[in-house]
């Protein structure tokens, strides 16, 4: 007999899925109708670059912000999906976004992105470090690999694009905005131990640069979403989807536009005081509930083994 736990949740990787999945957040023609609080040209003259803005909460800040008056960058891996940004927002602004194919864990890559941004646009306002993600897994199984893949994306990536962008405005004397997506990270993550300590990680980079980087007009800040539902839910098992929106006492899930939003707000004037702050955007999430993504195990339920 194995006196050890028997839990021990089956890894879920997307592409294995054989079943339909049905379509999640905000699709471009849900994105085009979004109504905005903010004024026309609230970001007129103003560039922002988000990082990973081919799709979710990136795609809806490059869209919104292009509306608001912004000059836009985007980065990511896959082309594709950029180019989706970009076609986007040309139809509904008539603007052009600056696309830079990045892995944003490659450094040097980070540093030529930083450049051409200044290039084409003449400087950068707003950097806003969205690119990140991770697996749902209790932590006893994660590999080695699987480990390094989450911190390197979600904390070392986002520190490269942190340093590389306040280095340059240091340079040019300019002042300087970082907004980072990071997650709610409050009362931990369940088997999402390796992006609860990279976010975590994040957050405490940010709290520290924010006094840092003060004397050269840099402000950072972070957001913490809870459960938004974008077309990232396609890491998590349905099952697992079906309970997330339970984690908060709203029994909500928010979606990319409030984070958006949330965003736009950080990058107008109306945020000059605010530095090194994390605002929470979790419907509650964070009195409340845990997701459990990869399945809660027996132990907690509410005849389980104590
Ligand atoms: C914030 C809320 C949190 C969870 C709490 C739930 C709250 C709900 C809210 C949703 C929150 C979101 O963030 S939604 C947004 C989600 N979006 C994303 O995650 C998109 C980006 N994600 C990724 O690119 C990948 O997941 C990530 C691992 C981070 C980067 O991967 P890479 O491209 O480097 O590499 P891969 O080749 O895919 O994987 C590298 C190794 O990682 C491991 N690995 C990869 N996928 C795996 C899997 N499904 N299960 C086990 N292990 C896996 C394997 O060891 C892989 O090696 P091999 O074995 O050799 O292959
Ligand atoms: N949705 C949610 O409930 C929550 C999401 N978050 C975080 O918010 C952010 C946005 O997520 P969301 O919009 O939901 O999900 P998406 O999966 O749609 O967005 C993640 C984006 O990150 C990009 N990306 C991932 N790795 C890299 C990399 N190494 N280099 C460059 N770009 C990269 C992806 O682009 P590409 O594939 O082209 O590289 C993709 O566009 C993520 O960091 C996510 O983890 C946090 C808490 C909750």
């Amino acid at each position: 007999m194995n006196a050890t736990p028997t839990h021990k949740p089956k890894i879920f990787r997307p592409e294995d899925v054989d079943y339909e999945r049905p379509k999640r957040g905000l699709d471009e023609d849900d994105l085009r109708k979004q109504p905005t609080i903010y004024r026309d040209d609230m970001l007129a003259g103003k560039t922002i670059l988000i990082t990973g803005g081919g799709s979710g909460m990136g795609k809806a800040t490059a869209l919104l912000a292009a509306r608001l008056g912004a000059q836009v960058a985007i980065c990511g891996r896959d082309e594709e999906k950029l180019q989706t940004t970009v076609k986007l927002v040309k139809e509904e602004v008539g603007s052009d976004v600056l696309s830079v194919g990045t892995n944003i864990r490659d450094a040097d890559a980070v540093e030529a992105l930083i450049g051409k941004v200044h290039d084409h646009f003449g400087g950068l306002d707003t950097l806003v470090n969205n690119a990140g993600g991770q697996f749902p897994q209790d932590a006893i199984d994660f590999s080695r690999k699987g480990w390094l893949a989450v911190i390197d994306t979600n904390l070392n990536g986002t520190w490269w694009m942190m340093q590389e962008a306040a280095k340059r405005w240091r340079e040019d004397g300019k002042p300087g905005n970082i907004v980072n997506i990071v997650a709610n990270v409050e009362r931990g993550m369940p088997q999402a131990a390796h992006t609860c300590a990279a976010r975590a990680g994040v957050i405490y980079l940010s709290k520290t640069l924010a006094t840092e980087w003060a004397q050269w007009n840099i402000r950072v800040n972070c957001i913490g979403p809870g459960v938004i539902e974008t077309e990232g839910f396609r890491m998590y098992p349905e099952e697992a989807l079906a309970r997330f929106h339970k984690a908060n006492p709203m029994k909500q899930r928010g979606n990319a536009w409030d984070v958006a939003e949330m965003i736009a707000y950080l990058a107008s004037p109306a945020a000059r005081f605010i530095n090194g702050d994390l605002i929470v955007m979790d419907g509650g999430q964070a009195q409340w509930g845990v997701v459990w993504p990869a399945g809660m195990p027996d132990y907690f339920s509410e005849d389980g083994a104590a």
